[in-house]
């Protein structure tokens, strides 16, 4: 129940459609109830009786209460979705807004093929429930009351006859609860897994393939196929057990009334009307019983849903807006950090270990040293991606917590190595940042990238529609649409992370100049391996394992005896080797 508590906010606001429905549903099963009276009147009172002049008014009176049922059905059965389509929209609303503000961190954990089947088969399970199991759980509990009242009516020791079966029932639908749930609940997460595997083996195909790990692939794709069909046969056969069992106990109840009522009727202690309404009545009530199995098959369903979709829910934001955020209309691109120091997991080691520099407005930069030096967790630290275990990072003279989040990522552009584009047009995917810019500005940003020549080149121009992954894209081509993206939001910090390392030298040099315009009033970020992305650089910091080992100007550093000048001289014998060969 804890489970359907936290998530009573997605569900009860739309409580007035559920409490409709249930009100159509109390007169649907009141009707059922009458019914096997009716059938009690028509024998007894006038078969038996001989008063044949009643049967038309019994006739009518039994059309006009189907037609009632008809439509109190139709009531309660569109009532019900429309609370269940509701509650879901929101849920599934609020989870996926959710996603978006949740941090980096929970996306360094988090599958996507897990995450994309709780945000469409949990919600649906979800749903299924609310629309359909919470209403047929009322119905259920009600026809039983009010079909027992009846019983007792007629025959109390026939009805406690029938009561007597009604433990070993519950006995058997309470274990299969037990069973059920965890089934389900490993159906569910097997489900997540095998979609998790499917995905990322579409988004890695061009690594498995290069590999030839195809059929690496394929075993490892059996094994938790293998792994579902077991826990979905599994939860098959729990079920097949426990509806003949009901079956049986509900039969001999049948039977053991038969015997009992009949003996009744002999004796002249029942009509046979009677008996005849008490069959009807008690199968009225063994078939919801049986049937209060599949509610609680699906309420687990539900549950298990739910449970998944709590995990989400309840995650914490570890980055949010702090309470009294300041207002400023733009930055000016001064950056500080100041005694800096970042674990990304509590117990892991220092990625940046107490860093300190200051970068005045307008300056450029540079960020150099070896793969996992710190380089990429210096510029997330800028706009908040993640946060600093220990110091501060300024940005004009406050720390970035006083500004709204939003506010920041809107003044810091980033251009990715990997970079990512919808499967939109690609003047919609330069707009990303700025949906409201003009064509001539989305023209004006994809040239001082160096993008427009190739894209008017494609047949449809910047209305060409591209793949997933940028398909018909070269990673430079790819790069330069990132680059005119970030561009686009016109950002006071620009970050450029191994932003052309994909891009030829003479492209590269190219954007450069394109981008030494626009960098003239940012400030910039350069990281690159390639010293000729970053030599221009007002101030050039080495890294290695999370410190800044040496810090300079180009020319300072090519002479001053450290790691730089070595990059250097390789990078620069590498040219000379070329040179040679040539
Ligand atoms: N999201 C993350 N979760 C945990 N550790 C991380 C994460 N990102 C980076 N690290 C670790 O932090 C350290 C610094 O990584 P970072 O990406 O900043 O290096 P880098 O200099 O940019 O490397 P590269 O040149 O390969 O991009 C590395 O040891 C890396 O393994």
């Amino acid at each position: 129940m804890e489970t359907f508590k936290k998530l009573k906010q997605y569900y009860w606001p739309y409580k007035k459609y559920f409490i409709a429905s249930i009100f159509f549903v109390l007169i649907v099963t009141g009707i059922t109830v009458i019914y096997p009276m009716v059938l009690q009147l028509t024998i007894d009172e006038v078969i038996t009786a001989g008063n044949y002049n009643l049967i038309p008014i019994l006739s009518i009176g039994f059309i006009i209460l189907m037609i009632i049922k008809g439509i109190t059905n139709f009531a309660q059965q569109y009532l019900g979705d429309l609370f269940g389509i509701k509650s879901v929209y929101l849920l599934r609303d609020s989870l996926y807004k959710k996603l978006q503000r949740l941090s980096f961190t929970y996306y360094d954990n988090a599958r996507t093929g897990d995450t994309m089947s709780r945000l469409t088969m949990d919600v649906e399970g979800f749903k299924f429930f609310l629309a359909a199991g919470l209403k047929e759980l009322v119905r259920v509990v009600f026809l039983i009351v009010t079909s027992l009242f009846v019983m007792f009516y007629y025959s109390i020791p026939l009805a406690l006859l029938t009561m007597a079966v009604m433990p070993f029932l519950i006995v058997v639908v309470k274990r299969f609860d037990q069973r059920v749930h965890p089934a389900f609940r490993s159906v569910r997460k097997s489900l997540g897994n095998l979609n998790t595997r499917i995905q990322e083996n579409v988004s890695g195909m061009n690594t498995v393939k290069s590999l030839s790990k195809e059929d690496f692939e394929i075993n490892r794709f059996t094994v938790d196929n293998k792994k579902y069909r077991e826990v979905n046969i599994e939860t098959a056969g729990i079920w097949a057990k426990y509806f003949p069992l009901m079956e049986l106990i509900g039969n001999i109840a049948m039977v053991s009334l038969l015997i009992f009522g009949g003996w009744l009727v002999i004796e002249g202690k029942l009509q046979l009307g009677e008996l005849v309404a008490f069959f009807s009545l008690v199968s009225y009530i063994i078939g919801p019983l049986m049937f209060l199995g599949f509610i609680v098959n699906q309420f687990s369903q539900a549950k298990a849903s739910g449970e998944r979709l709590l995990e989400i829910l309840e995650q914490e934001e570890t980055v949010t807006d702090q309470e009294d955020t300041v207002k400023v209309d733009k930055l000016e691109g001064h950056v500080e950090f100041k005694d800096v120091t970042l674990r990304y997991y509590e117990d892991d080691d220092e990625a940046l270990k107490n860093l300190n520099f200051e970068v005045p407005a307008g300056k450029i930069v540079g960020l150099i040293g070896a793969t996992g030096s710190g380089k990429t967790s210096i510029t997330q630290l800028l706009a908040r991606f993640y946060q600093p275990s220990e110091g501060v990072v300024y940005l004009d003279g406050r720390p970035t917590t006083d500004y709204p989040l939003s506010f920041i990522r809107k003044q810091i552009g980033y251009v990715f190595q990997e970079a990512f584009l919808f499967s939109t047009t690609i003047k919609d995917n330069i707009a990303f940042g700025n949906p409201h810019a003009t064509m001539e500005e989305i023209i004006e940003a994809a040239k001082r990238a160096q993008a427009h020549d190739f894209i008017m080149e494609m047949p449809r121009g910047y209305d060409t529609m591209l793949g997933e992954r940028g398909m018909g894209l070269s990673g430079g081509q790819r790069q330069r649409i990132s680059i005119a993206r970030a561009l686009l939001i016109d950002p006071t910090i620009l970050v450029l992370d191994d932003a052309t390392s994909a891009v030829d030298m003479e492209t590269e040099q190219r954007i450069q100049l394109a981008l030494k315009e626009v960098m003239n009033d940012r400030t910039t970020f350069i990281i690159a391996h390639r010293i000729s992305s970053l030599k221009h650089a007002d101030e050039i910091l080495v890294l290695d394992e999370g410190k800044i080992v040496e810090r300079g100007t180009h020319d300072q550093l090519i002479e001053n005896g450290g790691p730089y000048q070595r990059i250097y001289e390789i990078q620069y014998k590498d040219r000379e080797a070329i040179a040679g060969i040539n």
